[in-house]
């Protein structure tokens, strides 16, 4: 395999101070390879968004890392200026947030916010040129009208079209890496199809990596190669999308599974995992999963030692449990 275009190392990220600094996210590993897709899922307070905000600089005031490296094309992000942190969000590596409405800015027009994305890093393009690659771009992400549509304000345009428009300023200097977190999220059933689309030919058409960070994992199946599981700040397993989808090793992995809506086969009702993640801040001593895991919630080993992530039979797939499934159903 080639080299990891992203490889964050031993992430640990911390909100507060003291006695009370929450641990927001635990040590994680994460790899992402040239061209490929990777789906990070978890719950809600996992650790997801604050693991890229941070590799990403872009932590509240009260966040900090901790210790840890993220190694884009070698460069760790940790160590950068700010500036040369600027430079490079926006042109190797392009973002997508959920709500499109606090991405655009609501008193400018969105082509003024697609081709300022353009001029940013083109700074020798007339801002002629810079509108004109605006309206190209706004045009590849499926923006009817483009020259026209696009000398209107955020609020005249759908939620889709919005995130059309983030999706065009985020591919529009033909990143490396783009980062999609919940991108579909805060969009209408009937949009978030039209807006996955979007995205595979934003990926086709630019050939970059993406992060795509959602609790759906049936995003993740529409637009995965691999997966990343977190829960409580650590990554709990990860594979191939098949690996976790057909065998998944980790019980939480096995329980987030139930809970996906099933095509094929009897309508099952869908099963929510018991329990709720630990609470902010909350010391845990042995496996974080434990308090809902059918399996090791009566376990000592659970109970006392924290499971390290490891690969369990030389097929990649990695899973932080004592007492892994056998990967046999799904
Ligand atoms: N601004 C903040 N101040 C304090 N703690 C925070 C802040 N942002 C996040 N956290 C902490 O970090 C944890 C992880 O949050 P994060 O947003 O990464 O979760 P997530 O998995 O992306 O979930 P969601 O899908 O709800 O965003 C939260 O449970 C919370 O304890």
């Amino acid at each position: 395999m080639s080299e990891p275009l992203l490889a964050i190392r031993d992430l640990v990220v911390e909100f507060g101070t003291g006695r009370d600094a929450v641990r927001a996210v635990d040590g994680i590993d994460l790899d992402v390879y040239p061209g490929e897709t990777v789906g990070v899922v978890g719950e809600s307070g996992s650790g997801k968004t604050v693991a890229m905000l941070a590799a990403l600089g872009l932590l509240p005031r009260s966040g900090r890392v901790v210790r840890g490296q993220a190694l884009l094309g070698g460069t760790d992000l940790l160590r950068l200026r700010r500036r040369a942190l600027r430079r490079i969000r926006g042109s190797r590596v392009g973002m997508v947030f959920q709500d499109p409405l606090t991405s655009l800015h609501p008193s400018y027009r969105v082509l003024d916010q697609v081709a300022e994305a353009v001029r940013v890093h083109h700074p020798k393009l007339s801002s002629a040129e810079a509108d004109a690659r605006a309206i190209d771009v706004l045009d590849l992400v499926g923006v009817p009208e483009p020259a026209r549509r696009a000398r209107q304000y955020p609020h005249q345009w759908s939620g889709g079209m919005r995130q059309r428009a983030v999706i065009a300023a985020a591919i529009a200097n033909q990143p490396a890496l783009l980062i999609a977190d919940e991108p579909t999220t805060a969009l209408d059933v009937t949009v978030q199809a039209q807006i996955l689309d979007v995205l595979r030919s934003a990926r086709a058409l630019t050939g970059a990596a993406c992060v795509l960070i959602t609790h759906d994992l049936g995003v993740v199946a529409e637009l995965a190669e691999r997966v990343v599981v977190m829960y409580a700040g650590r990554v709990q397993e990860t594979g191939t999308a098949e690996q976790i989808f057909r065998g998944p090793r980790h019980p939480y992995t096995v329980g987030l599974l139930a809970t996906l809506p099933r095509l094929e086969g009897p309508v099952l009702p869908l099963t929510p995992i018991p329990g709720q993640p630990p609470g902010p801040g909350e010391r845990i001593a042995g496996c974080p999963c434990r308090p809902r895991c059918a399996v090791g919630r009566d376990r000592v080993e659970c109970a006392t030692s924290r499971p390290e992530l490891r690969e369990l039979d030389g097929t990649g797939q990695q899973v932080a449990c004592h007492c892994p499934h056998d990967g046999t159903a799904s």
